[in-house]
């Protein structure tokens, strides 16, 4: 009998909403009723994007929670806590989901705790939504009238209610009449550009075209591109940000065609306990996800492949990182007004 909660409701429409965007088939519809079930969801990237991680996460905890019913407590919890914790390393929103969770163990065991915990994962998947419209308008006010974009990966929209991180300044640059048109990377090898942003900016009638990674380049350099706007799973300290795998690639080529390369990211992606990007653990994926496009093989089978899911940028590429608290890292601030001031009207 599964359990009646908000939070498997919100599963199964995320997952659902997934499965009925008829996506490659990538992930078939998972049934979502526990911590192991929403770990494997983060892991098999049914559920992918920072926020929506951290989000899944703790609706997975707070299932767990409601699933252990009268014998829910903070120690038969640990193992659910553990095998979230297990399922993708990289992006710091799902430690900082946990941790808030975590947080809401002391008092009441039992059904109390499970509400507790419901409650606590919806006020996470809330607050990820303001913060994102938020985040959304402050990095679109950075923008020049009809700027063309340049974005990789994806950033987790659907989680959070349709706003997403450099999806939400996309948005709100559509709305304010600051966004000529968007080229989105088809973000090679899991395909998020492709299957996800270009998906996602069709159905609002946003302008967008679709180019492969090594096209990054060309558009830069024949002055197709005004800014580059990125997600991010994990920012230390000093601004060294780590995000889906070429993101580093790209800072490098906007730094040498003087472009503002923005970061965009709630707060939860902060982690203030990361001095500097050296220490942000990479994720490695699984090698078929290299050797085959959409299932069928490209590669020698058994063909050795290396497949980091993310890489770290430097926070001296970094023109301006933005979260729903302001623009937070703008070493080159400069670069912004001073690319801006240079473009033809
Ligand atoms: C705001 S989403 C952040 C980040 O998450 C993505 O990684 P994945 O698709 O592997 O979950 C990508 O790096 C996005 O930029």
């Amino acid at each position: 009998m599964p359990i009646e909660s908000p939070a498997i409701h919100w599963l199964d429409d995320h997952l659902l909403l997934l499965d009925q965007r008829r996506l490659p088939a990538h992930t078939e519809w998972l049934d979502v009723r526990d911590a192991a079930g929403a770990a494997e969801a983060i892991r098999q990237m049914a559920v992918r994007g920072a926020p929506a991680i951290g989000i899944t996460a703790a609706y997975g905890l707070a299932l767990e929670a409601l699933r252990l019913g009268p014998g829910a407590s903070a120690a038969r919890l640990k193992p659910a806590l553990e095998v979230l914790a297990a399922s993708r390393p990289t992006a710091v929103n799902l430690f900082w989901a946990l941790e808030r969770l975590r947080g809401r163990f002391d008092g009441e065991p039992g059904e109390a705790l499970g509400k507790r915990l419901v409650r606590e994962a919806e006020n996470i998947h809330r607050e990820d939504q303001a913060a994102n419209q938020r985040l959304g308008e402050l990095g679109a006010a950075l923008l020049p009238p009809h700027a063309s974009l340049y974005t990789h990966c994806n950033t987790g929209a659907l989680a959070t209610g349709g706003h997403g991180t450099a999806l939400g300044i996309v948005r709100s640059a559509w709305r304010n009449g600051h966004l000529k048109t968007v080229y989105a990377g088809e973000t090679r090898p899991w395909l998020q550009g492709a299957r996800l942003t270009a998906w996602e900016l069709m159905q609002e009638n946003i302008p967008v075209t679709l180019v492969a990674d090594s096209a990054a380049g060309l558009l830069m350099a024949r002055g197709r591109i005004d800014a580059v706007v990125v997600g991010a799973d994990r920012i230390a300290a000093n601004g060294d940000t780590a995000n889906k795998i070429g993101t580093y690639n790209l800072a490098v080529l906007a730094r040498h065609h003087r472009l503002p390369f923005i970061v965009a990211a709630p707060d939860s992606t902060l982690d203030p306990a990361m001095e500097n990007g050296a220490g942000i653990v990479i994720e490695e994926r699984d090698g078929d996800e290299v050797r085959r496009v959409g299932g069928t093989l490209m590669a020698p089978d058994g063909c050795p492949v290396y497949n980091p899911a993310f890489d770290v940028t430097p926070a001296e590429l970094i023109t301006a990182i933005v979260t729903e608290s302001g623009v937070i890292h703008d070493p080159d601030r400069d670069a912004l007004a001073d690319h801006f001031a240079r473009r033809p009207s």
